[in-house]
């Protein structure tokens, strides 16, 4: 079993014990549920901001920990004032060492919009993102088969969120895109095997129709990777690793688009 087909059966019995100790009407009554969330692809497009979308990212199967001291809060806010666009957070518990109330915690003093970073494969955790402010959510084509993708995206669009779809190859692509989708995200990091390459997202680029915002994610380390990638009209950046595996994320993400 590669490590993606683990971490779906793993979730699979997670949201289902999930489910049995809070109802998705709870989870509608919680605070945040009815805040209105921000569009993540103006906050992105922006001309006035960097297209970084600096992730909180304690741990992960590839890399192992990470950073075990960072406190959510502290370096999302820091992100942000480091010219951030949007932000991301691991919700993932078993393998990413995440939490749901890092994602809270960060909405807390963030306005900016926020990405539930998970591996979502039931309306429940869409209900469950809503209900601690997320802005969107991330649908992976890998995890899901093209039909069932399109009524999570339709669901969260109903719910008020946006979509990015991450693809990894061009039949990920092809078939996974639909009209409930709002950013293409294209991981440079291929989630079977864990090699990374930026070609992947240069190859995709031209497939990716224009009504999608085009993100690259993972990999990235060098500000010269984002010029590069820009001139295949990516716009959004996901970085986790290089700013998390430093002792200051905050300050690393500031010098870093400080030399965009
Ligand atoms: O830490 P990196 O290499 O900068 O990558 C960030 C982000 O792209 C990566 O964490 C990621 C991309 N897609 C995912 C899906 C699930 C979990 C994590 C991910």
């Amino acid at each position: 079993m590669n490590i993606l087909d683990k971490i779906v059966a793993h979730k699979e019995g997670e949201v289902a014990l999930r489910k049995v100790k809070r109802s998705i009407d709870e989870l509608s009554s919680r605070p945040w549920f009815d805040r209105e969330p921000v569009s993540a692809k103006s906050w992105i497009t922006s001309p006035n901001r960097s297209g970084i979308i600096a992730e909180f990212k304690r741990q992960s199967p590839s890399k192992g920990l990470i950073n075990g001291e960072a406190k959510v809060s502290d370096v999302t806010e820091e992100y942000i004032a480091a010219g951030a666009s949007a932000l991301s957070v691991l919700t993932d518990e078993q393998f990413f060492g995440g939490k749901i109330d890092d994602l809270l915690a960060a909405r807390a003093i963030n306005a900016a919009p926020i990405l539930r970073k998970d591996f979502i494969i039931d309306e429940y955790q869409i209900y469950e993102a809503k209900s601690v402010g997320a802005d969107l959510i991330l649908l992976i084509a890998a995890c899901l088969p093209p039909a069932r993708l399109k009524q999570l995206a339709a669901k969260a669009k109903e719910l008020g969120m946006q979509v990015l779809m991450e693809v990894h190859s061009e039949e990920e692509l092809t078939d996974h895109l639909n009209e409930h989708l709002d950013l293409v995200g294209v991981n440079n990091r291929n989630l079977k095997t864990f090699e990374v390459s930026i070609e992947t997202s240069i190859r995709l680029s031209e497939l990716i129709p224009r009504d999608f915002v085009k993100i690259s994610e993972s990999g990235i380390s060098d500000p010269a990777t984002i010029k590069q990638l820009k001139q295949y009209g990516y716009e959004g950046f996901l970085i986790g690793e290089n700013f998390m595996k430093t002792t200051d994320p905050g300050a690393a993400c500031k010098a870093f688009i400080a030399q965009l």
